[in-house]
Protein backbone atom coordinates (compact mmCIF):
# COMPACT_ATOMS: atom_id res chain seq x y z
CA UNK A 1 0.00 0.00 0.00
CA UNK A 2 1.43 3.52 -0.89
CA UNK A 3 1.65 5.96 1.97
CA UNK A 4 -0.80 7.67 3.64
CA UNK A 5 0.10 11.67 4.08
CA UNK A 6 -2.06 13.48 6.85
CA UNK A 7 -2.51 17.08 5.85
CA UNK A 8 -3.77 20.13 7.29
CA UNK A 9 -3.37 23.19 9.38
CA UNK A 10 -2.14 23.44 13.07
CA UNK A 11 -4.08 22.14 15.43
CA UNK A 12 -6.46 20.13 12.35
CA UNK A 13 -5.50 16.98 14.67
CA UNK A 14 -3.18 14.97 12.08
CA UNK A 15 -0.46 13.58 14.70
CA UNK A 16 -3.44 12.35 17.14
CA UNK A 17 -5.28 11.04 14.35
CA UNK A 18 -2.50 9.23 12.36
CA UNK A 19 -1.14 7.79 15.37
CA UNK A 20 -5.02 6.16 15.75
CA UNK A 21 -5.36 5.47 12.19
CA UNK A 22 -2.14 3.99 12.23
CA UNK A 23 -3.24 1.61 15.30
CA UNK A 24 -6.51 0.56 13.49
CA UNK A 25 -4.85 -0.09 9.80
CA UNK A 26 -1.80 -1.97 12.05
CA UNK A 27 0.99 0.23 9.94
CA UNK A 28 3.42 2.34 11.96
CA UNK A 29 3.39 6.18 11.66
CA UNK A 30 5.80 8.16 11.65
CA UNK A 31 5.49 12.30 12.16
CA UNK A 32 7.72 14.94 10.17
CA UNK A 33 8.15 17.36 13.09
CA UNK A 34 9.09 14.32 15.14
CA UNK A 35 11.39 12.86 12.74
CA UNK A 36 13.04 16.76 12.62
CA UNK A 37 13.86 16.80 16.32
CA UNK A 38 15.47 13.43 16.28
CA UNK A 39 17.20 14.20 13.49
CA UNK A 40 18.33 17.93 14.61
CA UNK A 41 18.47 16.70 18.44
CA UNK A 42 16.44 19.80 18.77
CA UNK A 43 12.59 21.40 19.36
CA UNK A 44 10.61 22.88 16.65
CA UNK A 45 10.53 26.05 18.85
CA UNK A 46 14.60 25.94 19.31
CA UNK A 47 15.03 25.14 15.77
CA UNK A 48 13.12 27.93 14.54
CA UNK A 49 14.56 30.57 16.99
CA UNK A 50 17.82 29.54 16.63
CA UNK A 51 18.35 28.79 12.14
CA UNK A 52 14.60 30.09 11.33
CA UNK A 53 11.47 28.77 9.04
CA UNK A 54 13.91 28.51 5.94
CA UNK A 55 16.24 25.87 7.75
CA UNK A 56 13.12 24.24 8.79
CA UNK A 57 11.42 24.33 6.09
CA UNK A 58 14.57 22.75 4.07
CA UNK A 59 14.57 20.01 7.40
CA UNK A 60 11.27 18.95 6.62
CA UNK A 61 11.52 18.75 2.79
CA UNK A 62 14.82 16.53 3.70
CA UNK A 63 12.64 14.28 6.25
CA UNK A 64 9.59 13.87 3.95
CA UNK A 65 11.89 12.80 1.40
CA UNK A 66 13.78 10.40 3.60
CA UNK A 67 10.69 8.21 5.07
CA UNK A 68 9.21 5.27 3.71
CA UNK A 69 6.76 5.45 0.90
CA UNK A 70 4.91 1.77 1.65
CA UNK A 71 2.70 0.42 4.28
CA UNK A 72 3.08 3.68 6.32
CA UNK A 73 0.94 6.39 7.71
CA UNK A 74 3.08 9.79 8.12
CA UNK A 75 1.53 12.47 9.67
CA UNK A 76 2.84 15.71 8.59
CA UNK A 77 3.38 19.79 9.96
CA UNK A 78 1.34 22.05 8.72
CA UNK A 79 3.21 24.19 6.83
CA UNK A 80 4.59 20.95 4.35
CA UNK A 81 2.45 21.97 1.65
CA UNK A 82 3.73 25.40 0.79
CA UNK A 83 6.96 23.76 -0.80
CA UNK A 84 5.93 22.32 -4.47
CA UNK A 85 8.17 19.96 -3.96
CA UNK A 86 6.53 18.30 -1.04
CA UNK A 87 3.34 18.48 -2.61
CA UNK A 88 4.35 16.69 -5.26
CA UNK A 89 6.34 13.87 -3.60
CA UNK A 90 3.20 13.14 -1.72
CA UNK A 91 1.29 12.93 -4.42
CA UNK A 92 3.71 10.41 -6.59
CA UNK A 93 4.41 8.52 -3.48
CA UNK A 94 1.16 8.33 -1.86
CA UNK A 95 -2.43 9.62 -1.32
CA UNK A 96 -2.80 12.61 0.35
CA UNK A 97 -5.47 13.21 3.27
CA UNK A 98 -6.77 16.72 4.17
CA UNK A 99 -7.73 17.12 7.47
CA UNK A 100 -9.72 20.42 8.22
CA UNK A 101 -11.29 21.24 11.53
CA UNK A 102 -13.25 24.66 11.85
CA UNK A 103 -10.86 27.96 12.42
CA UNK A 104 -12.28 28.85 15.60
CA UNK A 105 -11.61 25.45 17.35
CA UNK A 106 -7.88 25.39 16.03
CA UNK A 107 -7.36 29.10 17.28
CA UNK A 108 -8.61 27.81 20.70
CA UNK A 109 -6.10 24.49 19.99
CA UNK A 110 -2.92 25.82 19.16
CA UNK A 111 -2.29 29.96 20.25
CA UNK A 112 -1.51 29.63 23.63
CA UNK A 113 1.06 26.80 22.81
CA UNK A 114 4.36 27.91 22.14
CA UNK A 115 5.73 24.81 20.54
CA UNK A 116 4.41 25.87 17.85
CA UNK A 117 5.85 29.05 16.45
CA UNK A 118 3.97 30.10 13.85
CA UNK A 119 0.91 29.63 15.99
CA UNK A 120 1.67 31.49 19.41
CA UNK A 121 1.00 35.07 19.75
CA UNK A 122 -0.75 35.04 16.73
CA UNK A 123 -4.74 36.84 16.69
CA UNK A 124 -7.21 34.96 15.53
CA UNK A 125 -7.38 36.98 12.57
CA UNK A 126 -3.22 36.33 11.25
CA UNK A 127 -4.12 32.76 11.98
CA UNK A 128 -7.19 32.75 9.52
CA UNK A 129 -4.80 34.80 7.22
CA UNK A 130 -1.88 32.29 7.41
CA UNK A 131 -4.21 29.68 6.42
CA UNK A 132 -5.51 31.47 3.56
CA UNK A 133 -2.46 32.28 2.15
CA UNK A 134 -2.38 27.97 2.28
CA UNK A 135 -5.66 27.20 1.33
CA UNK A 136 -5.57 26.29 -2.16
CA UNK A 137 -2.20 24.35 -1.42
CA UNK A 138 -4.17 22.14 1.31
CA UNK A 139 -6.92 20.94 -1.42
CA UNK A 140 -4.68 19.66 -3.54
CA UNK A 141 -5.62 16.62 -2.13
CA UNK A 142 -7.13 13.35 -2.77
CA UNK A 143 -9.73 13.44 0.30
CA UNK A 144 -10.83 16.09 2.48
CA UNK A 145 -12.06 14.76 5.78
CA UNK A 146 -13.53 17.27 8.52
CA UNK A 147 -12.91 16.91 11.81
CA UNK A 148 -14.93 19.54 13.63
CA UNK A 149 -16.46 18.27 16.53
CA UNK A 150 -16.07 14.44 15.73
CA UNK A 151 -14.48 12.27 18.15
CA UNK A 152 -11.14 10.91 17.04
CA UNK A 153 -12.41 7.24 16.28
CA UNK A 154 -15.65 8.45 14.70
CA UNK A 155 -12.95 10.27 12.29
CA UNK A 156 -10.21 7.23 11.86
CA UNK A 157 -13.49 5.64 10.75
CA UNK A 158 -14.68 7.95 8.22
CA UNK A 159 -10.68 7.99 6.42
CA UNK A 160 -10.47 4.35 6.86
CA UNK A 161 -14.18 3.95 4.86
CA UNK A 162 -13.71 6.89 2.36
CA UNK A 163 -10.36 5.81 1.46
CA UNK A 164 -11.85 2.64 0.19
CA UNK A 165 -14.61 4.14 -2.17
N1 LIG B 1 -11.18 15.31 17.06
C1 LIG B 1 -10.62 15.89 18.11
N2 LIG B 1 -11.38 16.19 19.18
C2 LIG B 1 -10.84 16.80 20.28
N3 LIG B 1 -9.55 17.17 20.38
C3 LIG B 1 -8.75 16.90 19.35
C4 LIG B 1 -9.23 16.24 18.17
N4 LIG B 1 -8.19 16.13 17.31
C5 LIG B 1 -7.12 16.66 17.92
N5 LIG B 1 -7.43 17.11 19.15
C6 LIG B 1 -6.54 17.81 20.09
O1 LIG B 1 -6.09 18.98 19.42
C7 LIG B 1 -4.73 19.24 19.71
C8 LIG B 1 -3.95 19.33 18.42
O2 LIG B 1 -3.88 18.03 17.83
P1 LIG B 1 -2.62 17.55 16.98
O3 LIG B 1 -2.82 16.12 16.69
O4 LIG B 1 -1.36 17.97 17.65
O5 LIG B 1 -2.82 18.42 15.66
P2 LIG B 1 -1.83 18.67 14.45
O6 LIG B 1 -0.83 17.58 14.43
O7 LIG B 1 -2.71 18.68 13.26
O8 LIG B 1 -1.24 20.02 14.70
C9 LIG B 1 -4.28 18.12 20.63
O9 LIG B 1 -4.35 18.58 21.96
C10 LIG B 1 -5.29 17.01 20.41
O10 LIG B 1 -5.48 16.20 21.54
O1 LIG C 1 1.93 25.06 10.02
C1 LIG C 1 3.17 25.16 10.19
O2 LIG C 1 3.87 25.91 9.48
C2 LIG C 1 3.83 24.34 11.23
C3 LIG C 1 3.11 23.30 11.80
C4 LIG C 1 3.65 22.47 12.88
O3 LIG C 1 3.09 21.16 12.85
P1 LIG C 1 1.56 20.87 13.29
O4 LIG C 1 0.70 21.16 12.10
O5 LIG C 1 1.54 19.44 13.66
O6 LIG C 1 1.25 21.78 14.44
C5 LIG C 1 5.18 22.41 12.80
O7 LIG C 1 5.57 21.69 11.64
C6 LIG C 1 5.76 23.78 12.77
O8 LIG C 1 5.49 24.42 13.98
C7 LIG C 1 5.23 24.61 11.59
MG1 LIG D 1 1.30 17.56 14.44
Amino acid sequence: MKAIYLTGFMGAGKTTIGEKLAEKLNLPVLDTDQEIIKKRNMSIKEIFEKYGETFFRQSETEILKELPTKDVIITTGGGIVITAENRNWMKTQGTVVLLHADLNIIYERVHYDSNRPLASKKTKEELIDLYQSRVTFYKDCSLEVDTSNKKIDEIVDEIISRLKE
